[in-house]
């Protein structure tokens, strides 16, 4: 696939119809569920917990070594090894749902408490639980994933809604377009746009401009490090002014509170929704939870439940039985109306706001029926489900679609799903059908030196993407403490492997490692530590779990590289770091390349890098697909090159 061609082509085949949509998704969704479940421990099987602590899906024997309350009434539980400083390896992530369970408990047993991964620490793992038993927290532990079938109910149910037609409700003039059957359509009138951002660029500017003018669908594409973000807070506030309602989504919370922050200093009437512990400490006094506490209602309804608390005193009290019945009858009114206050602090806040923030499946709460939204905006839409996306889409009017589908598409679990269409998102969907007519595309990058940013601009963007002026040329030792030496002078670096005995191999889940490859690699951060680059400055990435576990071994071995961030390209999709190391790993007499073949991976990974960027691979292996051998012919033009020998003893 070129990318860049694709961009804005329009397809030849008939568009996707809703039936359609419909008809392929539902049992793919049922796949990926599957897939989910099979991944957690699930509560009838009987698979041994030791099997599931090596696919990442349990941590066993573990302590609680802090208690505390906090977070709008969660109790935040900290768990640390029984056994050793560090964790063992897992999959465990932030935001994940899981369970707690006496560490010998049988998989099928009933939990202690089921909560919110909070924060994960190599040495402890933080979960927010609403409600924990006392008991029981003193003797060993384990925490096992659960599916998180909330969210794969919600799809469910926006499928059938979509299955039934969407006949009337806000979306009814949007899905028409969206499914191809009516043109998108633009506003006649031209705009004069006053900026809130007085930095914004050229193509930001061409940008907002167009998806004001836009009715029914706009596409905001953003290469890496164009200002994405901060062209969806702009906007955001553009809408504002306009008096538009807006639904503000993306696939994940950390993108949805990223809006919430930059739309801080704008002061604009804004809700967070979203359990607690799944936002960051800085966005919690824009929840939900947090203004509903605020609220007159809230207060009521407070001012009830004492009521209610004296009235259960007397009742137990009392023995005279009408007075019994009396008591009763009064109790049942006093909840219905606590019920009612507590549903009108919802209502009232959310009614107050001119923008509510959300996560894609955040948006189904039951807590938005009865909403509409005259704009729907969804970030990092090239990384989330296109049913995903209808969980918003179908309370709005009117939608803006940000992101690039020339990254990483989101991650489907279920290989036969994946196969059969699921990471097709909705994005991409509309970028082929209607291309530029309801598109723009950003191209001023603030991230990379140009040379990291030219083979990207030329592979995937058709040579459109210009760096800013204020990093063009920016080196490594311009950084404050950074001396130039042989290390820090490269802006590309090429460390080739071929023929230096380090073959790939594949550990016990099959996924490959290359232990000579990540002893390079490692030996290249020390180089860039030793010339005062810190260490946190540094990445590490590689397509490869278990090359990430290798990597980790081996930072353990020296105390000075600790804060260097070691990390899957898939898991690094949105970040940056003054340098970049890629570890390719594979290395093998065939030439097989595996998944590093996919243009998007690739693009993901050079595109981190802001200062530098150094390629550990065997060319020769790699150069065995076409794609990653221009890759390699570009760094062989313009990189240092260096062959591996010269980083092991
Ligand atoms: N017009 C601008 N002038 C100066 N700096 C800008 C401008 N637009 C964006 N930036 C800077 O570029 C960086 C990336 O911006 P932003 O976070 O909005 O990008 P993004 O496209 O969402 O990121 P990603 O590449 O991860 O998707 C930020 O540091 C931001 O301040």
């Amino acid at each position: 696939m070129d990318g860049g061609k694709k961009f804005g082509s329009k397809k030849s085949s008939p568009p996707l119809s809703l039936n359609q949509f419909v008809a392929l998704t539902s049992p793919l969704l049922d796949l990926e569920k599957e897939a989910e479940i099979s991944a957690s421990i699930g509560t009838s099987s009987s698979r041994s917990l030791d099997a599931a602590q090596k696919r990442g899906s349990a941590i066993l024997n573990l302590k609680c070594t802090d208690a505390q309350t906090g977070l709008m009434g969660k109790t935040l539980l900290e768990l640390q090894p029984n056994r050793g400083d560090i964790l063992p390896a897992h999959k465990f992530g932030t935001h994940d749902v899981v369970v707690l369970k006496p560490n010998k408990a049988d998989p099928g047993s009933a939990s202690l408490g089921q909560g919110v991964v909070y924060r994960i620490k190599d040495s402890a793992i933080t979960v927010a639980f609403d409600d924990i038993p006392e008991d029981g927290l003193n003797s060993p532990l384990r925490l096992e994933k659960v599916a998180n079938e909330v969210t794969y109910r919600r799809m469910k149910d926006a499928l059938i809604q979509l299955s039934k037609g969407v006949q009337k409700g806000p979306a009814v003039d949007l899905v028409p377009v969206l499914f191809g059957e009516k043109p998108p359509e633009i506003l006649k009138k031209t705009f004069q746009l006053t900026p809130f951002n007085k930095n914004l660029d050229h193509s930001q500017k061409d940008a907002i401009l167009k998806a004001l003018m836009s009715k029914q669908v706009f596409l905001l594409h953003g290469p890496p490090g164009t200002g994405k973000t901060t062209t969806v807070v702009e906007l955001i506030l553009q809408e504002v002014k306009r008096g538009s309602k807006i639904l503000a989504c993306a696939a994940s919370n950390i993108a949805v509170d990223n809006i919430v922050e930059r739309l801080f200093p704008y002061r604009v009437k804004l809700v967070r929704l979203g359990h607690p512990a799944r936002l960051l400490p800085q966005v919690l006094e824009s929840a939900l939870d947090a203004q509903v506490l605020r609220g007159d209602n809230s207060t009521l309804a407070n001012d009830i439940r004492k009521e209610m608390r004296v009235l259960n005193g007397k009742l137990l009290k009392t023995k005279d039985r009408n007075t019994k019945r009396d008591i009763r009858k009064e109790l049942k009114m006093l909840a219905k109306e606590e019920k009612k206050r507590q549903q009108l602090a919802v209502t009232d806040v959310i009614k107050n706001a001119d923008v509510v923030l959300t996560t894609l499946t955040g948006a189904w709460t039951r807590k938005l029926d009865n909403n509409t939204f005259d704009l729907v905006i969804i970030d990092e839409a090239a990384q989330a489900l296109e049913i995903a996306c209808w969980l918003a889409l179908l309370k709005g009017s009117r939608c803006i679609l940000a992101g690039d589908h020339l990254q990483l598409p989101p991650t489907i679990q279920s290989t036969e799903a994946e196969k059969k269409g699921l990471g097709k998102t909705l994005f991409e969907r509309l970028a082929g059908l209607y291309g530029e007519e309801v598109m723009s595309m950003l191209t001023v990058q603030y991230r990379m030196h140009e040379l990291i940013m030219n083979w990207s601009s030329k592979e995937l963007y058709s040579s459109k993407i210009e760096a800013h002026s204020s990093v063009s040329r920016h080196m490594l030792y311009d950084l404050e403490g950074v001396k130039r030496s042989p290390s820090t002078e490269p802006t590309l670096l090429l460390i080739d492997t071929a023929g230096c005995d380090m073959e790939e191999k594949k550990d016990e889940e099959d996924s490959t490692l290359n232990e000579g490859e990540a002893e390079v690699a490692v030996a290249h951060a020390k180089r860039l530590v030793e010339s005062g680059l810190h260490p946190s400055n540094i990445g590490i990435i590689t397509p490869y779990a278990a090359q990430v576990v290798c990597l980790r071994v081996l930072r353990g071995k020296d105390d000075k590289l600790k804060d260097v961030e070691i990390s899957t390209v898939d898991g690094f999709q949105g970040r940056e770091k003054e340098a970049i190391i890629i570890s390719m790993v594979r290395s093998n007499s065939k030439k097989e390349v595996g998944f590093l073949s996919d243009h998007r991976r690739m693009n993901v990974a050079v595109t981190r890098a802001r200062r530098q960027c150094c390629l550990v691979c065997d060319a020769e292996t790699v150069s065995g697909d076409r794609f990653l051998k221009r890759l390699v012919e570009y760094f062989e033009e313009h990189a240092e090159y260096l062959s591996a020998s010269e980083f092991v003893q």
